[in-house]
């Protein structure tokens, strides 16, 4: 019956690979008690989008074996590495742009990386934003300073299950800072190797608003796994975010989707749903993946000024609801891209 049972795995397709789990090395074990079939899944990613559809397709495909009255699938989870790793001990990295500044770039990669913590991923969170960091005091550790450890290397600072670094806990509070270009590279290139991020499934990194400097040494530091694009629906935006979107393309760096932010807002008094700038304006970028539609969300907003993410405060909310999903689709997209290239078997991890 055992047999039997990994001869039905077989026919179980991952949704979004679209090859069996089998031979993608994500059965870790399948064991037949009495009339129990016991299945552990290893997924690709603790963000699966698609776990629920991966359980029932395990569940159908085993309880069709004769003699099998039922399945137990448990699930664990391991991100992948990358043929090529992005950093020592970082698996992928994953840059949060805009063209235009104040559309929710940075509301995003700290939602982002907080939602990703949460599912069970190690994550790392870098504020490239230097001219406007806000990631510190969206983090809530708007006062917290870095230090440096006995190798001299940058310590992240740790809040709400993310280890992150921003120019707004070295700089002091309030002072502007008037760099050129090459400083500009020397402070990403310390950001990304001279700091202990330790080991990392995802480094999510804010950039700054546009096309500049910083977005480029970043490209020539590191290997980056690719972007995300934030965007609100309005022509202006878009025309911003295209320019953007060819910035990413001539740097070689591939662009997993589009977050559409402050894509409607529902009234809390009526119900009824506007479409302040024009809902869907996103889909004129051509042809990338729409990873999500963010609400325009007065709590967010609030939770994002007190320091505690929206998806940490208030998960139920449209927006962080839209936001987890964004992040579970963005993993998603990292494995797929990851395992585009897969040999014919892949040893069980
Ligand atoms: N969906 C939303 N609903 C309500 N407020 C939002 C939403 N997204 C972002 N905001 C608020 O809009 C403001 C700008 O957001 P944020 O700082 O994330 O934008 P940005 O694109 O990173 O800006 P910058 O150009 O400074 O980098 C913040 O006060 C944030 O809390």
């Amino acid at each position: 019956m055992r047999d039997a049972v990994w001869t039905a795995l077989k026919t179980v397709n991952d949704p979004e690979l679209h090859r069996d789990l089998v031979s993608l090395g994500m059965i870790e074990h399948a064991e037949v008690e009495g009339n129990v079939a016991h299945v552990k899944v290893n997924l690709t990613t603790p963000a699966c989008p698609l776990k629920g559809q991966i359980e029932g397709d395990v569940r159908a495909a085993v309880l069709a074996v004769p003699g099998i009255q039922d399945v137990v699938v448990t699930f664990g989870a391991m991100v992948r590495p990358p043929a090529q790793p992005a950093l020592p001990g970082v698996k992928y990295v994953l840059l949060v742009g805009s063209g235009k500044g104040g559309v929710g770039k940075s509301s995003v990669a700290v939602n982002l990386a907080v939602s990703l913590a949460r599912d069970g991923a190690r994550v790392g969170l870098l504020d490239a934003d230097v001219y406007g960091p806000s990631v510190a005091h969206m983090m809530g550790q708007g006062g917290a300073r870095v230090t440096a450890n006995a190798e001299r290397k940058m310590q992240p600072i740790e809040a709400h299950g993310v280890r992150f670094l921003s120019m707004a806990n070295l700089s002091p509070a309030g002072q502007a800072l008037v760099w050129r270009g090459p400083m500009l590279h020397s402070a990403i290139q310390q950001f990304l190797k001279d700091a202990a991020w330790g080991d990392l499934d995802y480094l999510i990194v804010d950039l700054p608003p546009g096309t500049g400097d910083v977005q480029l040494s970043l490209t020539q530091t590191v290997h980056v796994t690719g972007a995300v694009l934030v965007t609100t629906p309005q022509d202006v935006a878009l025309i911003d975010a295209a320019r953007a979107l060819d910035m990413f393309r001539k740097a070689s760096v591939p662009v997993l989707g589009v977050v559409e932010n402050m894509s409607y807002f529902v009234a809390p008094d009526t119900g009824l749903t506007y479409d302040i700038f024009g809902r869907g304006g996103s889909r004129k970028l051509g042809n990338l993946p729409l990873l999500g539609e963010v609400p325009l969300d007065v709590e967010a907003r609030q939770d994002a000024d007190r320091g505690l993410p929206a998806v940490l405060a208030h998960p139920q909310s449209p927006a962080a609801a839209a936001l987890t999903q964004i992040a579970r689709n963005l993993a998603g997209r990292v494995s797929v891209q990851a395992l585009a290239h897969l040999p014919e078997q892949l040893p069980v991890v």
